[in-house]
C-alpha cells in the first residue's frame, strides 16, 4: 500500500442564506484528492471535502497533514489484512499534535479521511456503507436512512410566505420531516423576536397538518440562558422534533439547565469536533439519552477514524447510535447511517450544492433515502459533486 498522490483545492459553497450566527457569503471549502496504491499495482482515488460551515483549511492542508499522508510509510497504512489502513493513516497525519485546542486541524483532517475511506472502499469494489457494516456493525446495513429536509434560511426579503411555501416543496420531494433557523432577528428584543418566531413556527406547524413533532428549529448557537428557556417555554407545548444548539456548543452546564427545564428533544453537537468534546458533552451536558438527538459531522471532526471513537464513547456512556443524526447533508455521513445503523442524516434540498445531496436518481420516499451499490462513497454517482472533484485533475 502506497499514497501515490494527493491534491488540494477550494471549491466556492458561498450563498445569500444566514442562520442566526452567520452568513454564508464566503464560505469554501476544501476538496481533496488522494490516489492510494494496493497490491498488485491496483489504484483508487479517493475525495473528500469539508462538510459546510467551517472554511477550507488549505494552510493547514499544505503545511503538516497532506505532507505526513504523503510521507506515511507502508506499515503505517497497511492493515494486519493487507488492506489499506485509515486509522493508521490517521496516526500518521496526526504526529506531533498536541491534545486538546482542536480548532480547525480536525476539519483538515477529516477532509484526507474521507478520501482515505472512500479510497479504502474502492480498493476492496465495495460502497462504503457495505464495507462499515462488515468491519464494525457485524454485517448489518440498513436498507435505507432517516433523513430531513434542513433549511428554512434567513434569506434577504424572505418572510413567513416564502418560508413555508420552501417546507411545501420539501414534503413535495417525499420529505416527513423538516428543519427551519431560528433566533436569527437581528437587534430585536427578546420578547419581539420571540413573537416573531413563534408565528413562522407556527405557519410551518400548520402546512404540516398541525404536527409539530415533523419540525426541528436550529439556533446555531445563538441563545445565552436566559434567551434559551424563554423559547423552550414557548416550544414546548408545541411538541417539535427537536430544539438545535440553543446554545453555545461548548457550554456544557447550561445544557444541563436547560435539560432541566424542557422536555421534548434537544440536538447539538455539530460543532463539536473531537471525542472527547463530544465526551464531555455526554458527561455535563445533562442530555438524556432517551430522546436527544447527537450531531456531530464526521468530516468536520478529524473524520470517521475519530467518530468510530465517538461511537465507542457513546456506547460506554449507555447511549444507543440511533441517537446521532449527523449535521452536513452529505453522502459520507449518510454511508455511515446506513452502514453503522445512525438514527438518520441530515439532508439541504435546496442549499449547500454541490456538496449537500446524495446520489442523482435515489429518491426520497416517505422521509428516508438508500445508498447507490457502488464502490466508495458513492460520489461517482453525484454528477455535480463529481465534476468539482475532477477539476483536481
Ligand atoms: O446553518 C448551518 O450552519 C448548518 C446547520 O446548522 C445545520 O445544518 O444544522
Ligand atoms: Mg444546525
Amino acid at each position: 500500500m502506497r499514497i501515490v498522490s494527493v491534491k488540494q483545492g477550494i471549491a466556492p459553497i458561498a450563498s445569500d442564506i444566514a442562520n442566526a450566527y452567520i452568513d454564508f457569503s464566503k464560505m469554501t471549502a476544501s476538496i481533496v484528492a488522494v490516489t492510494v496504491e494496493g497490491e498488485g499495482g491496483r489504484r483508487a482515488t479517493g475525495y473528500g471535502f469539508n462538510s459546510n460551515g467551517r472554511y477550507a483549511q488549505p494552510g493547514l492542508l499544505a503545511e503538516r497533514f497532506v505532507p505526513r499522508l504523503t510521507e506515511a510509510t507502508e506499515a503505517q497504512i497497511t492493515g494486519p489484512d493487507g488492506r489499506l489502513n485509515p486509522q493508521g493513516a490517521w496516526a500518521a497525519m496526526m504526529k506531533n499534535e498536541k491534545p486538546g485546542g482542536h480548532g480547525e486541524r480536525s476539519v483538515a483532517v477529516g477532509v484526507l479521511d474521507m478520501a482515505l475511506w472512500d479510497a479504502a472502499a474502492k480498493l476492496e469494489g465495495l460502497p462504503l456503507w457495505r464495507l462499515l457494516a462488515d468491519r464494525y456493525n457485524g454485517g448489518q446495513a440498513d436498507e435505507a436512512a432517516w433523513v430531513y429536509a434542513a433549511g428554512g434560511y434567513y434569506y434577504p426579503g424572505k418572510g413567513v410566505d416564502a418560508l413555508v411555501e420552501e417546507m411545501k416543496r420539501y414534503l413535495g420531494m417525499g420529505y416527513a420531516t423538516v428543519k427551519m433557523k431560528i433566533g436569527g432577528a437581528p437587534g430585536t428584543a427578546l420578547a419581539d423576536a420571540l413573537a416573531e418566531d413563534i408565528e413562522r413556527i407556527e405557519a410551518v406547524v400548520k402546512l404540516l397538518g398541525g404536527d409539530g413533532s415533523k419540525l426541528a428549529v436550529d439556533v446555531n448557537g445563538r441563545f445565552d440562558l436566559p434567551a434559551a428557556l424563554a423559547y423552550a417555554a414557548a416550544l414546548e407545548p408545541m411538541g417539535l422534533r427537536w430544539y438545535e444548539e440553543p446554545l453555545d456548543p461548548l457550554d456544557y452546564s447550561t445544557h444541563a439547565t436547560l435539560a432541566e427545564h424542557y422536555g421534548p428533544p434537544i440536538a447539538t453537537g455539530e460543532n463539536l469536533f473531537s471525542m472527547l468534546d463530544a465526551r464531555n458533552l455526554i458527561r455535563h451536558g445533562g442530555l438524556r439519552p432517551d430522546r436527544d438527538i447527537l450531531q456531530m459531522d464526521p468530516a468536520l471532526s478529524y473524520g470517521l477514524c475519530e467518530y468510530l471513537r465517538t461511537l465507542d464513547m457513546l456506547a460506554a456512556h449507555g447511549w444507543s447510535r440511533r441517537r446521532c443524526v449527523p449535521h452536513g447533508g452529505h453522502q459520507f455521513a449518510l454511508s455511515i447511517a446506513v452502514g453503522l445503523g445512525l438514527g438518520g442524516n441530515e439532508s439541504y434540498p435546496e442549499v449547500f450544492a454541490p456538496f449537500g445531496g446524495f446520489a442523482d436518481d435515489v429518491p426520497v420516499v416517505e422521509g428516508r433515502v438508500a445508498m447507490p451499490d457502488i464502490p466508495g462513497v458513492g460520489f461517482e454517482a453525484k454528477n455535480k459533486l463529481f465534476e468539482v472533484f475532477k477539476g483536481l485533475g
